[in-house]
């Protein structure tokens, strides 16, 4: 290797872990500056060297022409809804029906409900091959370049593994803040909240302006059969997934009754307020994979998994009886 190769290798391993500390465990290794100047070398070295670009280059993240529209894709397994929970009563329920179905000796994994939408992602053999939205379950859009410009999605793993995993793309509140500022400079049209304007960037048919959105993402399950990885549970195979460079939601927690899950539920309704991004519930599964292939599916929903909602903000209510007591 000669020595500019030598060092366009270098900076591709530098940028890649420092944006893996930064994007995804959200622990900076070095300032801002200093992976500026890094990438800027990166761009000068490969406009002199385009043969030596490397296809998950972070240089690369922002790529894609503007397209007229996006491609179908079918999704290889369903992404399926969860079914709601919205008290208490509801919960018991859902726990009386998994009860009865695999016993007791099992355990549910808690996860807040990321406010956001639903993606899959595409890795062949550690590179990231296709992204796409949820669309009807069946059949989503192609956003490949969109996603590649969240930094919290890696373009490449650590091991070269094939696998499709799902998630949640997201619009942090700061970036939210942010952005409605901007147009509201501009006298353009606000968003409502960080879920809409996530979902408005990612319809966006330019990536440039996805970029300039700094969404993020939480993985939260993968696409398929976990146990064809030699993984027995959900816990387990979040743990791997991390493993691999992928972003997963570190305020999760294993229960073993409901009276935990609902301890769970009210110590984050309480906090969620100091969330860096917005949460609309917690989505309660039971971990095992062989418990959950016993429970199996609805048309539309797991049968192993629920999601609770928190209440609507009173914030609404308030708007109500106003309209009421006009
Ligand atoms: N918004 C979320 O943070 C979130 C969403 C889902 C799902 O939509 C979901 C849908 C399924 F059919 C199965 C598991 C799931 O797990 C999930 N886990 C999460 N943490």
């Amino acid at each position: 290797m000669n020595e500019v190769e030598q060092r366009i290798a270098e900076l591709n391993k530098l940028l890649h872990e420092y944006g893996h500390a930064y994007y995804v465990l959200d622990k900076p290794v070095v300032a801002d500056s200093v992976y500026d100047q890094l990438l800027h070398e990166l761009i000068a070295l490969e406009e002199a060297n385009p043969s030596l670009i490397y296809p998950d280059s972070p240089t690369q993240r922002v790529g894609g022409a503007v397209v007229e529209g996006f491609q179908k894709v079918t999704h290889d397994y369903p992404m399926l809804s969860l079914s709601n929970a919205f008290d208490e009563g509801d919960l018991q329920e859902f726990d009386r029906k998994v009860r009865q179905a695999i016993g007791d000796h099992f355990s549910y994994v808690c996860e807040l409900k990321i406010d956001g939408l639903a993606i899959s992602l595409k890795y062949e053999n550690g590179v990231l091959a296709q992204g796409a939205t949820r669309g009807d379950g069946v059949v989503g859009e192609e956003i490949t370049a969109n996603l590649k410009t969240i930094r919290a999605i890696p373009l490449r793993l650590k091991e070269p593994v094939t696998i499709e995993v799902r998630g949640e793309a997201y619009m942090p509140k700061a970036s939210f803040e942010k952005l409605n500022a901007q147009r509201l400079e501009q006298n353009e049209e606000l968003f409502a909240n960080p879920r809409n304007a996530a979902a408005g960037s990612l319809r966006q048919l330019d990536p440039k302006i996805a970029a300039s959105r700094q969404l993020s993402a939480f993985i939260y399950a993968i696409g398929g059969d976990g146990e064809a990885y030699g993984i027995d549970g959900h816990a387990e195979m979040l743990d791997y997934l991390e493993g691999l460079g992928l972003p997963s939601n570190k305020e999760r927690q294993r229960c073993t009754t409901i009276e935990e899950v609902v301890a769970f539920i009210n110590k984050w309704t309480d906090n969620r307020g100091n969330l860096p991004y917005e949460i609309d519930g917690i989505v309660i599964k039971v971990d095992r994979y062989a418990h959950q292939d016993e429970l199996g599916y609805t048309a539309k929903s797991p049968r192993w998994a629920i999601a609770y909602k928190f209440p609507a903000e009173e914030v609404v209510t308030t708007l109500l009886n106003i309209e009421l007591t006009v």
